[in-house]
């Protein structure tokens, strides 16, 4: 047997980048004979095994035929006689269709760049950064679609082929993306999201046409113009995209980026009579975004940050004018007393939302956003109140349940007025 390495880790160490995780493909073996040299089997779909050692995972060089629609509908041929170059053939991109023997690669994860195998020009499309398909067995699995709009997002200097495109396209009028399970689907979206310029992901996305079928309520975004006195960028969609890019750029944990995708979601239903004005599309936006994490069964901090910061953030923008009392009620709305954690996410939110609006040069990028300093003042001076002694007081004073909340949300006021006053002065 042969054993190479493949994919992921051949095209970062070519690109200068660090390497995560190696994938190996074995050519000219049988399940017996990777049994008999003490490889443990994994693959439920495929012939894949561990390393006894390492644990790497080793795959059977194999050829997929499509057989169905969506992500389950193909057979594998596993077999000693299938090649190295037809297991590469049936990859999804040139620069994941390299390989290098296993005998020239260093412990270290290194090797000699003469010895990469590169039967489809993986190489000249790195050097050119194109991210361009193999063989028209690209179409046997959709959720390729989403990788390529995720590596978009990754390899920020990277193009799409227009030939790659243009079958995405074609995939996506068959209907291809309709049959993802939701599962796969939020995989790639979640960690598109996470790379550096989410934004590309999202317009490889719509320029095929899959994000209309995926998330037909971002897609909708596009060409909604908002009030150019505030986005002077205008469209809502590339209001989008600034504020996703920002909150990569902030390093910005999942559950922000996943409540900057959902925030304006509800300005793409607002009646055209009231365009560009958007007056109460918050409400509007919480509901679509609800739809999306039932829909793609979006992990639960996610789905409430989501739908917090939906709701509040117009709020939120405007809290500089609240008084205690008021700022009292917002972050008890978002239940910012019990969770902390996430009420500083919704901040962080908010502010990417603030900022990231404006056309190159206009400066808005780099404005303040002093309502996050002022709500976060706030609530740490709420929080750090004696509610135990409050109540236990209150109670010796014979008040009973309701009397003593008054008397918490009484302190709680004072502290926050406190707080707002001392930070006006600073
Ligand atoms: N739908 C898929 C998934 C994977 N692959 C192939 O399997 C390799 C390993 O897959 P994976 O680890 O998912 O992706 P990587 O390319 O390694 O990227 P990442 O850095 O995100 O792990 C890919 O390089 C590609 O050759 C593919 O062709 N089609
Ligand atoms: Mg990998």
């Amino acid at each position: 047997m042969q054993i190479y390495m493949v994919g992921g880790a051949v095209r970062d160490a070519l690109l200068g980048l660090p390497v995560k995780d190696r994938d190996w493909v074995v050519v000219g073996a049988t399940p017996e004979a990777m049994a008999a040299q003490g490889f443990t089997p994994v693959g439920k779909d495929f012939p894949v095994f561990l390393h006894p050692e390492t644990r790497e995972e080793h795959a059977l060089a194999r050829t997929e035929r499509k057989t169905a629609r969506g992500y389950k509908g193909f057979a594998v041929h596993a077999a000693p006689d299938v090649t190295l170059e037809q297991d590469l053939a049936r990859r999804d991109l040139t620069l994941n269709a390299l390989a290098v023997a296993r005998e020239h690669c260093r412990p270290d994860g290194g090797f000699d760049p003469a010895q990469v195998v590169d039967p489809y020009q993986g190489r000249r499309d790195l050097e050119q950064r194109i991210l361009r398909h193999v063989t028209p067995a690209f179409r046997e699995d959709p959720v390729r679609i989403l990788r390529v709009a995720r590596f978009s997002a990754r390899f920020t200097d990277f193009q799409v082929a227009p030939e790659t495109l243009a079958l995405m396209g074609e995939m996506v009028e068959d209907g291809e993306v309709d049959h993802l399970v939701p599962e796969r689907v939020w995989q790639e979206l979640s960690r598109g999201l996470m790379e550096a310029r989410p934004s590309r992901m999202l317009e490889v996305l719509r320029v095929c046409g899959a994000l209309k079928r995926l998330l037909p309520e971002v897609d909708r975004l596009w060409g909604v113009p908002q009030p150019a006195e505030h986005h002077p960028e205008v469209d809502t969609g590339v209001h989008l995209m600034l504020v996703l890019d920002l909150a990569a750029e902030l390093n910005a944990p999942l559950p922000v980026r996943y409540a900057c995708l959902g925030h304006d979601l509800g300005k793409g239903t607002t009646p055209a009579d009231v365009l560009p004005r958007h007056l109460g599309h918050e409400g509007r936006s919480a509901r679509l975004l609800q739809g999306i994490s039932e829909r793609l069964r979006v992990p639960v901090d996610c789905r409430e940050l989501g739908e917090v910061v939906a709701r509040e953030h117009g709020n939120i923008h405007a809290s500089g004018k609240l008084n205690a009392e008021a700022v009292l009620r917002l972050l008890e709305r978002c239940d910012a007393l019990r969770k902390p954690e996430r009420f500083s996410q919704a901040l962080l939110a908010c502010t990417c939302d603030a900022r990231g609006r404006g056309v190159a040069g206009d400066g808005l990028r780099d404005r303040p956003y002093p309502q996050a300093t002022r709500l976060q003042g706030a609530l740490h001076a709420a929080l750090a109140l004696p509610t135990h002694d409050i109540a236990t007081q209150a109670m010796a004073q014979g008040l009973k349940g309701p009397e003593v909340g008054r008397r918490i949300h009484a302190a709680r006021v004072r502290a926050i007025e406190q707080a707002l006053a001392t930070m006006q002065m600073a």
